[in-house]
């Protein structure tokens, strides 16, 4: 939904993955006798290595990092007991190896591209190219971190394929279809031990000290794993409570919630639980934003240590997520200013879900519905975002562009959007609590893994992820109101599609419609859907996925072809049920009166005025039942000319047009008496807010003041519609 779309400018890409693809698929089966030999393959991998660093290094340098998503495969659901050991010179090409398991140890230093890259060798000194895909990107953790020189890897379910330059390798892109093997563990073979092994008997105490240390070093991931050794082993109930304690603190530092507050003892917790105990639980319950069980947790903290102003801090802050949560009512102003200093606008606010419900529709799945009459402007949801990708986010370096081609649903995602996957990938397998929401979205026909945990990890379908982002994602600006600004302060009034990108998993249940009833707007992360329209209650709640603003059915259909449907709604019905001959003659005059405007200095207002007319007289049916797409973009720019001119009764005359060419209906929109109203609102635009203002100046000049303030009001209607807030409206129109 109103993402850039990168599809069409790789298509040739796409064609040419299409045919490896097929040539591969013609060797399935098949064991290549021409694998490299362990030195030209340690060669080859390292002079790419070092190529890509001295790349990396060169200012102004541009990487692009492309790779082709495999046809989908379902993630490994088997826990390695059940598998038996292969090797590398078994391995059959552009196979799953399904029942069987890889043991590897690294060679080289890794390698991050798109994925993370290491040559591997097995127990028989065979060498392969192993490709780690929507591992945490190279800010979160170093690639050295995931696997280094000597680290050993057990692949399940091994994925040996043809890569993109005609070689070999293996593919993991589950994350849990890899697992880390510790040094200490009966599965390394002895040709792999060290020579020399320090004899240490670790107890229970000495790994929590070590675990300490790690912590004070920021190595929590190391500490994770010393804690948990320090549990394996014997120790009082008291002791295991400190040992998780401080575990706690090390998964709320790698942002594993779920794991955080289970080792706080949440919810029941001991008589008297300690503070650390408290604060964390607060702390993970907080960021799995449960904002009224934080705040139940934080007024227990504050109550039994009241002398520690931190806790006060703590319950505050609850408190405001769940003012935000129950009523609605943000400091909007502050999110603006906030939203603004961000690259990437993680905004630390609640959801608000306000009169809507999900229920089935009759013919578009689920949709969501408003429960109460509620008025045009008024608030329906402001969503915080399940994950968002910007730019200016994109991991390791701004300068690194992403790309991801996907030959089999024959799309291709960008910067953000690839991101957007590893990062949704990453949350639901650190926090599998979160995942029941996200993988309830609308995933179309594609046929997902039902059992959740393997080996005692997540699965974490990377597939689904990518098909459930594919129709569900939405392009956001850092802010409407910075967009707003820039559309208002350009010549052509056409809205943006975007390189930032977000899923929000309630916004997503809104179906499309060209008519839409509502829109949605961004302050950072924020998504905010307010009804542009009266509705009544029982009201599917609409709004486009793409705007309508085309001249023909079928750039409709091609635009919404990402999500599988034909929009039915009156505009698109009426699209179809026009002559070709007519449609084509509307593009004709609308591209006359565009000419018509290219001579700022001498537009000839009257043959515009004659333009617009025969255009209006395309369209058959009334503008309130059929907006007309074609015309408000020209009498908007014909309305500006008249007030320029300082033609008032025009100016008026004019904005009328504008606003009933888009469905509006309106009373008193002349000097009469009749008072100045709008009976039914229409297609909301950016530029509807200039509109009402130049009839507000025109009612004003012509001493209309009551009519002029209540264009005014529909102004600031409209600006809190498209901008999502009124508090930054005097600033944008001094
Ligand atoms: C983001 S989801 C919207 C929620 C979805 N209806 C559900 O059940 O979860 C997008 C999908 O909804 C359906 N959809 C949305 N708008 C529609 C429309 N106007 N007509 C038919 N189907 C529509 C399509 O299947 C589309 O791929």
């Amino acid at each position: 939904m109103d993402v850039a779309d990168v599809t069409t400018k790789h298509r040739q890409a796409l064609e040419r993955y299409r045919l490896i693809l097929k040539d591969a698929k013609k060797r399935q089966g098949e064991r290549p006798r021409d694998r490299r030999p362990r030195d030209q393959a340690y060669e080859k991998f390292m002079m790419h290595f070092l190529m890509n660093k001295a790349q990396a290094l060169t200012v102004g340098h541009i990487l692009i990092h492309s790779s082709f998503v495999p046809p989908a495969y379902p993630p490994c659901t088997t826990s390695v007991e059940q598998l038996s050991r292969v090797f590398i010179a078994d391995l059959q090409l552009e196979t799953h190896h399904r029942g069987m398991y890889l043991l590897l140890r690294s060679i080289t230093p890794t390698h991050r591209m798109s994925g993370v890259l290491a040559l591997m060798e097995d127990e028989n000194e065979d060498v392969m190219l192993l490709q780690l895909y929507q591992q945490e990107d190279e800010d979160t953790r170093k690639a050295n971190d995931i696997v280094d020189v000597g680290t050993v890897l057990l692949v399940k379910e091994p994925f040996f394929r043809v890569t993109g330059d005609g070689e070999y390798g293996l593919r993991v892109d589950h994350l849990s279809d890899v697992i880390c093997i510790e040094d200490s563990n009966a599965r390394i073979p002895d040709k792999w031990q060290p020579r020399l092994v320090e004899i240490v008997d670790e107890t229970s105490h000495s790994l929590r000290l070590k675990g300490n240390k790690a912590i004070t070093s920021a190595k929590y991931r190391e500490a994770i794993t010393l804690y948990s050794n320090a549990l394996l082993q014997p120790a009082t109930e008291d002791e295991y409570d400190v040992i998780k304690r401080n575990r706690s603190l090390a998964f709320l530092k790698t942002k594993r919630f779920d794991a955080a507050l289970a080792d706080t003892g949440y919810p029941s917790f001991k008589p008297n639980p300690p503070e650390k105990a408290l604060f964390r639980a607060a702390e993970a319950l907080y960021n799995l934003e449960r904002f009224v069980e934080c705040q139940q947790v934080a007024q227990v903290l504050q109550t039994n240590f009241a002398d520690n102003e931190q806790a006060l801090v703590v319950l505050n802050r609850a408190r405001s997520r769940v003012h935000e949560q129950q009523t609605g009512q943000y400091d909007f102003k502050q999110l603006q200013a906030t939203a603004k200093h961000l690259k990437a606008p993680d905004l630390d606010h609640a959801t608000y879900e306000g009169p809507i419900e999900v229920r089935q529709t009759n013919s578009k799945g689920r949709g969501v519905f408003v429960t109460q009459r509620v008025k045009a402007g008024e608030l329906l949801l402001c969503e915080k975002a399940f994950s968002a990708a910007y730019p200016s986010q994109q991991a390791d370096s701004s300068s690194k562009m992403k790309l991801l081609l996907n030959a089999e649903t024959n799309k291709g995602f960008q910067g953000g959007q690839v991101d957007l996957i590893r990062m949704i990938v990453q949350k639901l397998y650190r926090n599998p609590s979160l995942a029941p929401a996200f993988k309830a979205l609308y995933h179309g026909n594609y046929d997902a893994v039902t059992i959740p945990t393997v080996d005692g990890q997540p699965i974490v379908d990377t597939f689904l992820v990518e098909r459930i982002m594919t129709l569900n994602v939405f392009g956001c600006p850092i802010s409407s109101l910075a967009s707003h600004r820039k559309l208002t302060a350009m010549d052509s009034k056409k809205e943006m599609a975007h390189e930032s990108c977000g899923v929000w998993t309630m916004a997503s249940y809104i179906n499309h419609s060209c008519l839409s009833n509502a829109r949605r707007s961004f302050i950072g992360d924020l998504m905010i859907v307010r009804a542009c329209r009266d509705l009544e209650p029982g009201t599917e709640v609409l709004f486009w996925y793409q705007s309508p603003f085309i001249s023909d059915a079928k750039d409709m259909e091609k635009k919404l072809e990402n999500w599988g449907f034909i929009c039915d709604c009156a505009i698109c019905s009426d699209f179809k049920a026009t002559k070709r001959s007519v449609i084509e003659g509307r593009v004709r005059l609308s591209k006359q009166i565009e000419e018509s405007f290219k001579n700022t200095h001498n537009v000839q207002l009257n043959k515009v005025e004659r333009l617009l007319e025969a255009l209006t007289k395309t369209y058959r049916r009334p503008a309130a039942e059929i907006p007309r797409l074609l015309l408000w973009d020209s009498q908007l720019a014909l309305t500006h000319i008249y007030y320029v001119k300082k033609n008032m009764s025009k100016t008026l005359e004019s904005a009328r047009k504008v606003l009933e060419s888009l469905g509006f209906i309106l009373t008193g929109a002349d000097s009469s008496s009749t008072r100045f109203s709008v009976i039914k609102w229409g297609l909301m635009l950016d530029p509807l807010v200039e509109t009402f203002l130049y009839a507000r100046n025109a009612f004003a000049a012509m001493g209309l003041d009551e009519d002029a303030a209540k264009a005014e009001k529909y102004a600031r209607t409209v600006y809190l519609i498209v901008v999502g807030e009124e508090e930054t409206f005097d600033k944008s129109y001094p």
